[in-house]
């Protein structure tokens, strides 16, 4: 069987509302440069990606900019009002291709090996499967008051991640399929609610998304230390 073809989509059109800094959050700098271009560094880089289609605002000012917005693996194009439309948009431009890894602009510490473990799963399984760490702490549901009602029981419970790995039409079908009827925030949910089974494949937690402005700081520390690790190798 030949090998499976790889594409990625990387929703970039968001604002950035929780860190609350005055551009939004993927291109703010993190050591030596922004964060999406961190992010998109290992896809870029990564021998068995064909293309990588970046979804960006109407009104983005900051991605032409980039050095890396003219590199020939690389498509841009428009986002919408949600991440979900954002990400429909960049798996309408992707030309045919097995696999498409959905990425968070907002996630830079992705590291290779996590997702050489996706792209090992579809070689094996002929199936998509997303990235995921498990519950550590133990997990309360409350009400409105901040009251608790229930111990959630943390077995088998995981932390969403991204890359999400699914055939690129299976996605747009399912999207488009639930998209009117539920909040889509991410691709499994998508292939969950159309009927399709998902696999979770044990990803790194240090994979953080810089949600709160806290979040750069850990991203800043990650980081530095991956540099100092491949610097060490050398
Ligand atoms: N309309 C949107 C909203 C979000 N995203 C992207 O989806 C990823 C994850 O979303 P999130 O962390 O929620 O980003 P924001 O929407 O920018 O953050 P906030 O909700 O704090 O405004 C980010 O890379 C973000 O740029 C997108 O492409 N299009
Ligand atoms: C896709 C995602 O990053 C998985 O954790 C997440 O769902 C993005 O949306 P959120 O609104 O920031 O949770």
């Amino acid at each position: 069987m030949s090998d499976p073809c790889f594409s990625v989509v990387i929703p970039a059109a968001g604002i950035g509302k929780r860190v609350g800094a005055d551009i939004p959050k993927q291109y703010l700098t993190v050591l030596d440069s922004t964060i999406i271009e961190h992010t998109l560094k290992p896809f870029i880089e990564h021998a068995d990606i064909q293309r990588v289609v970046v979804s960006v605002s109407e009104d983005d000012q900051w991605f032409a900019h980039l050095k890396v917005a003219t590199h020939p693996k690389l498509t841009v194009v428009k986002g919408g009002k949600e991440r979900v439309d954002s990400v429909l948009s960049a798996l309408k431009a992707l030309p045919e291709t097995d696999y498409v890894l959905v990425h968070d602009a907002a996630r830079p510490c992705i590291q290779s090996s996590d997702i050489d473990k996706l792209m090992a799963h579809a070689r094996e399984t002929n199936s998509g499967a997303m990235l995921a760490y498990r519950v550590r702490d133990t997990m309360k549901r409350s009400d409105q008051f901040n009251h608790i009602k229930k111990t959630v029981d943390r077995e088998n419970l995981w932390h969403a991640l991204t890359p999400q790995m699914f055939n690129n039409k299976q996605l747009i079908d399912a999207i488009s399929g639930v998209q009117q009827q539920h909040l889509i925030t991410d691709e499994a949910s998508a292939i969950e609610l159309a009927g399709g089974q998902v696999t979770i494949i044990e990803g790194r937690s240090d994979n953080l998304k810089v949600t709160q402005s806290e979040d750069l700081l850990l991203a800043e520390f990650y980081l530095s230390k991956f540099n100092s690790l491949v610097k060490e190798k050398i």
